[in-house]
């Protein structure tokens, strides 16, 4: 029986064998080309968001950061999509009337509810960061910041969102993480990744950027010093980012952010002079503002020049004298005293500056408005030039000159330039505009600041090694299984055409 059906189907196979193999030949090939065709197409990209709000000083900015879940570990990826500015002081002013935190907050939350898919809500993290304001409010009243805080916690989390709480960070902190988030998008971070000699190692964290904050309250200065022997008497902050070892120093100077540093300032004139009127180089000619004494004294940062004065008010008239200004703010930094071998100013250890440095906050403001930043002067004389000339102009001529500047922000340029600059010579800066880099979007889109930082730390973003490579990426693992299956289709349709027919011959033999 088992014979008989054997030398049918042998005569059968033997007939149409070639008629089979072709015609299962093309229905694999149609098969492989449909798979190949329709896999291959690029599936949609399944996006991620994160939201953190910068409680400054002198505001509340929210960020909306968006990346691709796919590419999470790569450096630069991801990106802002939206900064949304709080209408109103910063979160610090709320000690007293906590009630109208929610109202504060509301805007840019909803703003936030339109911008990220509706499914996508209960998986975005929301981080809230409190700055030097806060910090300032917690030394002097411990209980007023913890009731800020808990009000902004129980009314964020009210929210569909992935609320992670709302802390008051450190200053290194914030310097860490303005440091990471700049050599982050400037892709220093992964750079020359292939290079397994320590010596070009310890070059390659030479070359990430030095970050320098400016902010209303405090100023952040965080960079990778050039001798790692020295012995410092703070401890470096130590990451190992993307299988690389980066030793940062960094410092936050309280007080000493642009704000607090006026305050500081007009204490220390009225000490110096007291009097109810005071001739201030730092403002135009012309300019007039009056200030009063309780609040400029009322403060933890000029509390070192307190006094008691016959008057309430303090008159400023203006005079326009850069180098006059300069001087007077010179005094706000104490050069002398160090312990150490290298000091900043006040007696704080520093190693030399090195390297090249991002600015951003109030220093890219202040420069960029009087067009000094790095790619527009050519020596520290231009800019002084320049910085003289404009602080002399009159307040009239520059009010109209540029009618739609915020009055707050142009009336403090004269100051805050001469800030900057005195800053900077502080830090021991020499030929800065060749070092610093004052910016404020970094590829195109994406605000340079502490927040971005902070978020890839807190999500494990940014991993201790280098991500292994993924061998092939999708549409080349696709066309290499079709291409290995049409190989394998062909050498089997060879392999059986040459069967069949040795078979044949030999039945023809016998
Ligand atoms: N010229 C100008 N100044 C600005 C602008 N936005 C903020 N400022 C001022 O620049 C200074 C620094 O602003 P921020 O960096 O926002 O400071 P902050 O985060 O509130 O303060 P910190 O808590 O100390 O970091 C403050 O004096 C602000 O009033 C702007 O768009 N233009
Ligand atoms: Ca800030």
């Amino acid at each position: 029986m088992f014979l008989v059906i054997d030398s049918r189907v042998k005569r059968f196979l033997s007939k149409n064998g070639l008629v089979i193999l072709g015609f299962t030949f093309i229905l694999s090939l149609i098969a492989l080309l449909a798979v190949g065709l329709t896999q291959n197409k690029n599936t949609p990209e399944n996006f991620k968001f994160g939201i953190v709000f910068d409680a400054g000083s002198s505001h509340t900015t929210m960020y909306i950061y968006k990346w691709s879940a796919e590419k999470v570990n790569d450096t630069g990826l991801v990106y802002e999509i939206e900064s949304c500015k709080v209408k109103g002081p910063g979160i610090s002013a709320f000690a007293s009337n906590l009630q109208d935190i929610p109202m504060y907050l509301s805007k840019c939350m909803g703003r936030a509810k339109e911008l990220i898919p509706k499914y996508k809500h209960h998986q975005t993290p929301v981080y809230l960061g409190a700055t030097a304001g806060m910090r300032l409010l917690r030394m002097e009243n411990e209980e007023s910041a913890e009731r800020i805080l808990n009000s902004v916690t129980s009314f964020l989390s009210s929210y569909p969102f992935n609320f992670r709480g709302a802390r008051i960070i450190s200053g290194s902190e914030e310097g860490a993480y303005g440091w990471i988030t700049i050599n982050y998008l400037l892709g220093k971070l992964q750079k020359k990744q292939n290079s397994k000699d320590p010596s070009s190692r310890r070059n390659e964290s030479l070359e990430t950027y030095g970050a320098l904050d400016l902010g209303g309250a405090s100023t952040q200065i965080t960079f990778v010093p050039k001798d790692t022997n020295i012995k410092p008497p703070i401890k470096f902050m130590q990451f190992r980012l993307y299988g690389n070892n980066y030793s940062v120093y960094t410092y936050s100077f309280l007080c000493y952010g642009k704000d607090q540093a006026l305050l500081k300032k007009l204490a220390m004139d009225i000490m110096n002079a007291p009097s109810g009127i005071l001739l201030d180089p730092c403002f135009h000619p012309g300019y007039e503002r009056t200030v009063d004494v309780s609040y400029l004294f009322n403060n933890t940062c000029t509390r070192e020049y307190n006094g008691q004065f016959p008057f309430h008010e303090l008159k400023i008239n203006g005079t326009g004298e850069f180098q006059q200004c300069q001087e007077d703010l010179l005094d706000l930094f104490h050069t002398t005293n160090c312990r150490y071998t290298s000091c900043t100013f006040n007696g704080i250890f520093m190693p030399p500056v090195q390297g090249e440095f991002g600015a951003f906050s109030a220093y890219y403001y202040t420069m960029n408005f009087l067009n000094l930043t790095s790619d527009k002067v050519s020596s520290e004389e231009m800019v002084i030039d320049k910085m003289k000339k404009f602080c002399a102009r009159p307040w009239k001529e520059v009010n109209t000159t540029y009618a739609g500047v915020k009055q707050k922000y142009l009336s403090e340029y004269c100051f805050a330039g001469t800030y900057v600059l005195t800053l900077l010579q502080a830090y021991n800066f020499t030929d800065y505009w060749k070092h610093i880099h004052f910016m404020d979007k970094i590829n195109d889109n994406t605000e340079a600041g502490w927040t971005l930082g902070y978020m890839l730390n807190l999500t494990n973003m940014i991993p201790a090694e280098l991500p292994q490579p993924k061998p092939f990426s999708r549409p080349t693992y696709i066309s290499l299984m079709v291409a290995f299956s049409l190989v394998l289709a062909v050498v089997f349709i060879l392999g059986s055409i040459i069967f069949h027919k040795s078979s044949y011959f030999q039945k023809k033999a016998i």
